[in-house]
């Protein structure tokens, strides 16, 4: 008999599981079962959006449909095509036996979604693979390949061709032989010579990586339950711990960042553009200006996705150092691939092409410029592009924070002028925010998106204002750790705060690991520091908003962070990585504000965290209400994938939406009156609109904002 299920479980599918599998138990002439899915796909599990209403949650009657088939009378084999996702492969571990399709995917992804695989996997899975292989699936959620799956013993065979006949064969071969050596939760959990050790340090280890993320913990919790329990008392546990994870609000976190990352897909402009307004033009060629920093890992992203490139320096000397940082991150790269260098292929020149040639660049279908952040340089590169280039080529810039506009001004074509920022390591890091100017055509924009889903990125599309979305947020919420530090506080008790939130890293070791100096030239270029600032300028004071110096200083006195050895912190070296707290920079600081005539104060915990997180949130809904961004959910998901905010804290929309506007707006409000020369601390406009409308859901948040003037 075969029972077909759906791609994720409704209760409709559940049901008709349950009433297939009692039917072919009751019938003497089946004398086999196989499950499969529809359509080349066997299950991805249950349907995510159902865990905010869990009463009626279809995932509380999978546990018992998935003993029923494993209590079958008849063997029940599972034939895997596409996906066996969280209760997917619950399923199929219910099953004795396994067959998976050569491309198929299985994992137990819940913990990403803030859960554990709640419906008996943290039992059976330790049993059938052990527990070091179990842990490491289920703490992780790493989707493994059939062909692994077939190496841990997780499926019994693979299937080149056709599944579901493979699945029968089996299943007809195995018709009479016992059972019971194939229900997985009659076998014991394989030992460990050192089992408690292993699950000790398992701990210790998936709790420094979660950063305050509770189901990774709660996951190796419940395996140790498997490895020390009877199944039965094992599932109890499982159970509780389940319920804990879904009631800690770190699971709607989650879930709502799941789904945040496919909306931001769906691009629109405040214009009208979108995708079904847009065609994407094919990238068979792209070519990189400047092998610095970006650039070098950009070229990295561009080979892995198979896309030849002309990798462009403007000397020799540059082209030299440029090529050799390449190679060496591909050569890594490419040990991480299975296939490896070959398959890259970055040694053959029709795929990765070094020059300080701009002639090479003519037939390129995709240029992405990455020089220094300098306006004039970029226009005159652009000037450059819009004359060689030929007429059908998307023109990018990389830069953090520039006028799209401006730079596009330098071509003859500013509908093909756009954005890409990419992060730091451009080949590592998952963001790509794409900017469009006010010509911007959106076939360039849809361009783009597909750029960044070819390069395996999260393409969100911003509108175009200094910093655009992620470090025009960034600004305030440094600013303020700044002011922090001038009114009593130290960079490693704010970082401290910061990190203990959830931030990969705090706002003072990220500046010292980006370079003090990358700030201090923009502040120079913008006039608020070095020689074009007007004489009499008061120290602390720009255009009659409170400035601090502090960061200045420190680059006068060649303190440039990581780099130089030291900046915020000390390190052991230069080029050090190791952070610590420097007794020169607390004696300056002392001295500083006995120049400045301030007087230190305590700073707690909680001023920290509000100053800087409700500075940077307020900047979010200004860009939400002037139409940056389309909503909240692409704040977010630049956040979460840009900025080391953690994930299970939803992005800062998000986390303003769960500490509630108007305690948000209260604090700002009270903030502000202390610190009125800082605008960032002033309440937006929009915030107090939606508590004044009594602080809807952010997913109504954009019905609120008038569109009287995007900015494009
Ligand atoms: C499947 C994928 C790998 C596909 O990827 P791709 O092809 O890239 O497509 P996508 O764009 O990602 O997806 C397409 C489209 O589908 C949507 N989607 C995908 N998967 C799901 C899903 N599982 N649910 C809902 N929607 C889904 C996706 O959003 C896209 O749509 P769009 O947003 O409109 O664009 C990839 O999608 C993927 O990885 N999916 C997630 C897979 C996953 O995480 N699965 C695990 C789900 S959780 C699970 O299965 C657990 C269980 O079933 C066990 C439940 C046990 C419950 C125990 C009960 C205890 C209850 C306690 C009661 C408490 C009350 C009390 O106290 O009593
Ligand atoms: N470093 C970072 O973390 C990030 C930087 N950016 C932006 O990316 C751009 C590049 O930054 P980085 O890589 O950090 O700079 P970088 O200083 O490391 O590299 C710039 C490179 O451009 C080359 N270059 C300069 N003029 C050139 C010309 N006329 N023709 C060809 N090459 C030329 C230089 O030789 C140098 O190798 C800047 O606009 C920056 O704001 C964006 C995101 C993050």
């Amino acid at each position: 008999m075969v029972i077909e299920s759906l791609f994720y479980f409704s209760l409709a599918v559940l049901q008709a599981l349950e009433d297939g599998l009692k039917k072919a138990d009751a019938d003497p002439s089946v004398k086999a079962v196989m499950i499969c899915g529809e359509n080349g796909k066997f299950s991805a599990g249950a349907d995510i959006r159902g865990f905010s209403a869990p009463q009626s949650h279809p995932g509380i009657g999978l546990a018992p449909i998935v003993s029923l088939i494993e209590s079958s009378e008849k063997p029940v084999v599972a034939a895997i095509e596409g996906v066996a996702l969280g209760g997917g492969l619950e399923v199929a571990l219910g099953c004795h036996y396994r067959v998976a399709h050569v491309k198929a995917r299985m994992g137990l992804p819940e913990v990403t979604i803030g859960l554990l695989p709640g419906a008996e996997g943290t039992q059976r899975l330790p049993r059938l693979i052990g527990v070091p292989a179990a842990l490491d699936m289920i703490t992780t959620g790493k989707h493994i390949p059939a062909t692994e799956a077939l190496k841990l013993g997780l499926v019994d065979e693979i299937a080149e061709e056709n599944t579901i006949e493979a699945a029968i064969r089996l299943a007809n071969k195995v018709i009479g032989q016992p059972l019971a050596p194939r229900r997985l939760s009659l076998k014991p959990v394989p030992t460990l010579p050192n089992m408690e050790a292993f699950l000790r340090e398992a701990l210790v280890k998936v709790k420094k990586q979660a950063r305050g993320c509770l189901a990774p913990e709660l996951c190796v919790q419940a395996v140790r339950a498997a490895s020390e329990r009877p199944f039965a008392e094992g599932l109890r546990r499982e159970r509780e711990l389940f319920r804990l994870l879904l009631s800690s609000g770190q699971a709607r976190a989650l879930q709502y960042a799941f789904f945040a990352e496919r909306a931001v897909r769906r691009w629109a402009t405040p214009a009208g553009a979108s995708w079904s307004s847009a065609n994407a033009q094919p990238v068979r060629s792209a070519a990189v200006i400047g092998l610095g920093t970006m650039g070098r890992g950009i070229v990295t992203s561009l080979v892995k996705a198979n896309i030849p490139v002309v990798a462009l320096e403007q000397d020799l000397e540059n082209l030299k150092k440029g090529r050799k940082a390449v190679m060496l991150l591909l050569e890594r790269e490419a040990m991480k691939m299975e296939g490896g260098a070959q398959r890259l292929d970055f040694h053959n020149p029709a795929r990765l092409q070094f020059t300080v040639d701009f002639d090479l660049l003519r037939d390129v279908d995709l240029v992405i410029e990455a020089v220094f952040e300098n306006m004039a340089l970029k226009k005159e590169i652009f000037h450059k592009l819009s004359k060689i280039c030929k007429p059908g080529a998307l023109l990018c810039t990389n830069t953090s924070a520039l006028n799209i506009n401006e730079i596009a001004s330098a071509t003859s074509r500013p509908q093909q002028v756009i954005g890409t920022h990419f992060f730091s390591p451009a080949h590592v890091m998952r963001l790509l925010e794409i900017i469009y100017g006010s010509h911007t055509s959106p076939s360039a924009i849809a361009t783009a998106m597909q750029l960044a889903k070819a390069l395996n990125k999260i393409g969100v599309v911003v509108g175009n204002c200094f910093g655009f979305v992620g470090n025009r947020m960034m600004f305030p919420y440094v600013q303020q750790a700044v002011f922090l530090l001038e009114e009593g506080s130290r960079p490693e008790a704010v970082d401290e705060v910061l990190e203990d939130f959830g931030f990969k890293i705090g706002p003072f070791r990220m500046s010292d690991l980006a370079g003090l100096d990358v700030g201090w030239r923009s502040r120079q270029g913008q006039g608020l520091t070095g020689p074009s600032l007007p004489a009499g300028t008061p120290a602390r004071q720009r255009h009659g908003q409170r400035y601090s110096p502090l960061p200045d200083l420190l680059c006068e006195h060649g303190r440039f962070g990581q780099k130089t050895g030291h900046g915020w912190y000390l390190y052991e070296k230069a080029g050090g990585r190791t952070a610590t707290p420097d007794p020169w920079l607390h004696n300056f600081l002392a001295r500083y504000r006995d120049t400045h005539g301030i007087k230190a104060r305590a700073i707690d915990q909680e001023e920290i965290l509000e100053r800087c997180l409700f500075a940077l949130i307020n900047e979010g809904f200004a860009i939400l209400a002037e139409g940056i961004a389309s909503g909240p959910e692409h704040l977010d998901v630049i956040y979460i994938n840009g900025y080391g905010w953690p994930r299970h804290r939803g992005g800062p929309m998000f986390y303003a939406s769960t500490v509630g506007l108007p305690r948000v707006l209260a604090k700002l409000e009270q903030y502000s009156e202390v610190h009125p020369d800082v605008p960032g601390l002033r309440p937006n406009a929009f915030l107090r609109k939606l508590v004044a409308v009594g602080s809807p859901p952010l997913q109504e948040w954009m019905s609120y904002v008038s569109w009287q003037s995007p900015k494009l």
